[in-house]
């Protein structure tokens, strides 16, 4: 082991069978220089077409963007002294996929400190939750930071305006004094930010792509006003870079042999990396599917990420799985470890990765943007664009535009079904006498290797979380597939381009509902209920286009949680 390794949490690798050829893939990298060259942006080691090529190379600033951010600790951590002596309680950081999943993963896995100021994220148009937050702080004592890389996603603009009307109401032309921007040189965002008198507009780097900036000013700045020690995060993620490679040859690379690894079982069908956590790393999954899924989800390849899945008994699970343990050297999570170790001994790959303390995060980010990107080059795919995501914000801005000119979307299709106040959507149903009959026929089309993927458009509870953990729990035990689930529109900017891009084996399953206490936004013809549903519309036209299959099932009036449990129970006797 090199002298550089030591610094960096552990990681071990259990192949099983698969050893020999990932060893194989690691004896071909390495006689092909693959680290030297990936420390120089060789774009020929993804793909193959000259302009590919091109946009490849201009988004590889992640690779030292901890070095470049290491001298900028003082100005952040200055900038967090002023909001905190400015009487500011409360930090609302609002954007979407990965300019917001970084606080997400912070604000669960570390304590706040004594000297940190509570933090929220906002990353949904469901006006239940954008209320929740409006409630959950006090207005005039709340700083918010809206994140957005190119400055022209819609959410993150909307989140914006919202607030920013609020504060106006309160403190008329000082509103901006409670807005912070983060984004691109350049950006549209930077003059309307500027216009609107932000407080602060931090210029990240037009070169680090939205899901790999975790080191950057994105994650940065939210975990400094949180109170963590931003410095030791950048030094792990340092050592890190020199683990793998930034400095000169290694004998061990550790993020080439993650990566090597995850990229050759995924060509041995094992695509589905599942993820093991201890309880206070859930949000980690969320973190990785999106920098894995919409990385390498494309062109009909991919690995899905696989996070909440109930962990089960090998018996379970087929195989088209891969499991990582991510947690904590000194936590024992004993249940997790010993059910990880069974899956082992049955013949899974395991990859167990124990970190000393949540300030690791600050390594493990930079371990996995490495895999991550190894792993594509294993794939032959460009890691660091996502064309399937486009697709699905296209065919919602068109329905926005109909919002706009009529005053509602426009009606779709009719349901193959309503039963107790639920209506079902599907081109897949056979005989649709029953919600069960729809359901069982949806499901009848479940293959070995196939995934059922729930996307709720529906407010994020505790009540509904264990709801839909319930509904996989009953889908992975009645017929062994992996199970995801994601809120709309949280996922679409992260798993979103995998299930269209990806192969085509996921089964999507699309909640919606009437959004009963619905929210205007000022200035604009429609409400944040409506800007959701049409954005569920869109992925599923999306959805369709790219020949997938999927089942909307239209909750109506029925709330949320009782609407879930109808689902359930009618699953239940389909699933029989
Ligand atoms: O930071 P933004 O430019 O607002 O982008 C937010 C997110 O939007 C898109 O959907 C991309 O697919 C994501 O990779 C990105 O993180």
């Amino acid at each position: 082991m090199d002298a550089s390794s030591l610094s960096i949490p552990a990681m071990t690798l259990q192949l099983g069978q698969y050893q020999a050829a990932v060893t194989a893939k690691l004896q071909d990298f390495n006689a092909r220089n693959f680290t030297a060259g990936f420390w120089q942006k060789q774009a020929d080691l993804w793909v193959q077409d000259a302009e590919a090529q091109q946009s490849l190379r201009s988004f590889m600033g992640w690779l030292r963007v901890a070095e470049t951010m290491l001298p900028r600790v003082g100005e952040i951590e200055e900038f967090a002294r002023e909001i905190k002596a400015a009487g500011f309680k409360h930090v609302v950081v609002m954007g979407m996929g990965g300019s917001t999943m970084t606080p997400i993963v912070f604000k669960q896995a570390f304590e706040r400190s004594a000297d940190g100021l509570p933090l929220l994220v906002l990353d949904t148009t469901n006006p239940g939750s954008v209320r929740e937050i409006e409630e959950a702080v006090s207005l005039p004592e709340t700083l918010f930071v809206v994140a957005s890389k190119s400055g022209t996603t819609a959410e993150p603009l909307a989140f914006g305006d919202y607030f920013y009307a609020r504060l106006k109401e309160l403190k008329g032309e000082k509103a901006g004094e409670n807005f912070v921007a983060i984004t691109d040189p350049g950006s549209k965002f930077v003059t309307q930010a500027t216009n609107e008198g932000y407080r602060r507009i931090f210029l990240n780097f037009a070169e680090v792509g939205g899901r790999f900036s975790a080191l950057s000013y994105f994650g940065l700045v939210p975990a400094a006003l949180y109170g963590i020690d931003i410095n030791t995060l950048l030094e792990r993620a340092i050592a890190m870079m020199r683990a793998t490679g930034s400095e000169g040859d290694v004998a061990h690379n550790p993020g080439l042999e993650l990566g090597v690894a995850l990229g050759v079982l995924a060509q041995q069908g094992r695509d589905k990396l599942t993820l093991v956590v201890p309880e206070n790393l859930t949000d980690l999954g969320l973190w990785l599917e999106q920098l894995i899924a919409e990385s390498t989800g494309k062109e009909d390849k991919g690995i899905l990420p696989v996070a909440g899945d109930p962990l089960g008994t090998p018996e379970v699970y087929g195989p088209d799985r891969v499991f990582v343990y991510v947690g904590y050297e000194n936590q024992p999570d004993e249940e997790n470890r010993r059910k990880v170790a069974a899956l082992e001994a049955a013949g899974h790959p395991v990859v167990t990765i124990l970190m000393r303390d949540a300030l690791d995060l600050g390594a493990e980010f930079f371990r996995w943007e490495v895999a991550t990107a190894v792993a594509s080059a294993v794939l032959e795919i460009n890691p660091f664009d996502q064309p399937n995501v486009q697709a699905a914000k296209t065919a919602t801005d068109q329905l926005m535009k109909v919002v706009v000119e009529r005053g509602s979307l426009p009606q779709t299709s009719a349901p193959v079904l309503t039963e107790n106040g639920l209506s079902y959507y599907t081109s897949g149903a056979g005989s649709t006498a029953t919600a069960a009959d729809v359901l069982k026929s949806f499901f009848g089309q479940a293959g070995t290797d196939n995934f059922l993927c729930i996307q709720a458009y529906l407010m994020e509870t505790p009540a509904l979380n264990a709801e839909l953990d319930e509904l996989r729990r009953l889908v992975q035990q009645r017929l062994h597939i992996a199970t995801a689930s994601g809120y709309g529109p949280r996922f679409l900017h992260s798993t979103g381009q995998y299930h269209k891009g990806g192969p085509n084996t996921g089964l999507f399953l699309q909640l919606t509902t009437d959004h009963a206490q619905d929210l205007p936004l000022p200035g604009r013809p429609y409400t944040f209920g409506t800007f959701q549903n049409a954005q569920a519309a869109g992925d599923l036209e999306a959805l369709h286009t790219a020949g997938r299959r999927t089942l909307r099932v239209h909750l109506g009036s029925v709330g949320e949680e009782a609407g879930v449990a109808q689902l359930l129970q009618d699953l239940r006797t389909a699933l029989a």
